[in-house]
Parts: C-alpha cells; structure tokens; sequence
C-alpha cells in the first residue's frame, strides 16, 4: 500500500450459502484517480460495493479507508467516515421534491439553515435548478440518477462510489453525468464506478479494476488491460 492509497480490500471473500460472489478480492484505490471495476454479469462487482460500504459483512478480509479498517462497519457509520455511493436502480423518496430529497440524509457536520445552503449549492452545481420543485417520481432516468449523485454528496464524501451511471440515461444526458463526475473529480473526490459502457470508462478511468468470478484478474490503466489476454477471454472478447 503506498501513502496516497484511499481504499484498499485485502483477501476479501463473500459467499451466499454455496455460492461465492466475492473470492479473496484484493485491489486498492489511489488518491484522486478515477478508478473502474468492470467485469462480467455476475462477477461480484455489486457486491464489492455491498462489502466496502457495509451493506453486507464480509466472510472474511478487511477493507480500510485511508488505512483505517472500516471492515463489516454499519452502512450509516461508512457513509459519514467518507464513502458516498449511489446503487444501479435509483430510489428517490417518489412523493418528495428534488429539494426535500436532499435533505433526507443525515449530515452530521451541518444542519438548519447551513444543510439548506449546502443543499442548493449542489443542486445548482448538478444543474437540477430547474427540477428542484419537481417530485422524485417525476424525474426522468438520467435526472433520477443526478439526484442520487447530488444526495450522496451532501455527506461530502471522499470516495464516491458509482454503480452504473449509464445505465437507464439517455445518451444525451449522459454527457453531462460524465462531465459532472470529472468535475466532481477535479474538485477532489477519488471515484470508483462500476459500469459495463467500455466507451464510458475510457472517457473517465485513469485506471481499472477486472473481476471475473469473485477476483481481480487484471489491474492497470484501460489501454493496457484491453491487450491482456485473460480480460479479453473473459469480458471484452475477440
Ligand atoms: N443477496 C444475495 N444472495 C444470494 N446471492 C447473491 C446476492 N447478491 C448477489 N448474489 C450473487 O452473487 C454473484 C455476484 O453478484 P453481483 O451482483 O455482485 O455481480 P455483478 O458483477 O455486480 O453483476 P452485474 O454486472 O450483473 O450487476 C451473482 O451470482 C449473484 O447472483
């Protein structure tokens, strides 16, 4: 592990009764990078998620966070360490504003009138200004998908983990999901997305994590992964 390493899993393993989703995973996250964990249907990569933000508890390996065992902590006590995520089926409260919606989650380091203030910068630095009175239910799949972004960062969070931003986004406002994560990322915040649009992660990764069966079978920068021979069996083919 180096200095600037913000996440790190070691050996991790999940299984559900016979079946093992997670197999003596072990990658790690630099500092400021944009990182991709790609992969297979089935590979494990949601939940590796699951495992880094205490959605599930490990069968066994550690996770830590800026070298900080955080392993088989509770979801809440995560989230406030400094790990945000969004998950790959979007769930805002349907029957609350945008602007009600992102004042849901608890933020320990702000309330009263500086939770509002925090809450409307982002929605103005996620561009959902003209949504903000508009119910959760209302929002098309791309705007669900911003908002859950822009929930996640009232907690401020270092890490940010992203499962699919693509998915169920028209192509469109794709590109303003992917220039809002490269912001975000400029700003400071280290990201690891999960997603199977290839044309996606070579616009945003510095580097990506391959998993296929529950382990990492190839780690690097995308142009190099792409010529490795085992990646090419297992997911990108030809
Ligand atoms: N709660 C659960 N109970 C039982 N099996 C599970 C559970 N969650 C995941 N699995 C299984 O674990 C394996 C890995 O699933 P996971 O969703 O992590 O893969 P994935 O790489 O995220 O796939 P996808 O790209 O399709 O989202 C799959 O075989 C899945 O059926």
């Amino acid at each position: 592990m180096t200095d600037d390493t913000i996440l790190k899993t070691d050996s991790l393993v999940k299984t559900f009764g016979g079946l093992t989703a997670v197999d003596q995973l072990s990658f790690s996250v630099t500092e400021g990078e944009v990182a991709g964990l790609i992969g297979p249907n089935g590979a494990g990569k949601s939940t590796t998620f699951d495992l880094i933000t205490g959605f599930h508890k490990p069968t066994s390996g550690s996770v830590s966070l800026k070298g900080k065992d955080i392993t088989g902590g509770k979801p809440y006590k995560i989230a406030t360490s400094g790990i945000g995520r969004t998950f790959q089926d979007t769930k805002p409260f349907g029957k609350l504003s945008v602007f009600e919606n992102m004042l849901v989650p608890q933020t320990p380091d702000v309330s009263g009138d500086d939770k509002i203030e925090r809450a409307n910068a982002i929605i103005n630095k996620l561009d959902l200004n003209g949504v903000a009175d508009e119910n959760g239910e209302d929002l098309s799949g791309g705007q669900k998908k911003l908002l859950e972004l822009a929930r996640v960062l009232m907690l401020d969070p270092d890490l940010l983990l992203l499962d699919e931003p693509s998915a169920g986004v028209n192509p469109a406002l794709m590109d303003d999901i992917l220039d809002h994560i490269k912001a975000l990322n400029r700003e400071g915040h280290t990201i690891l997305v999960i997603e199977h649009d290839m044309t996606v992660i070579a616009e945003l990764c510095d580097t990506v994590v391959v998993m296929s069966n529950g382990d990492a079978i190839a780690e690097g920068p995308f142009k190099e992964i792409q010529q490795d021979e085992r990646v090419r069996n297992a997911y990108l083919g030809t």
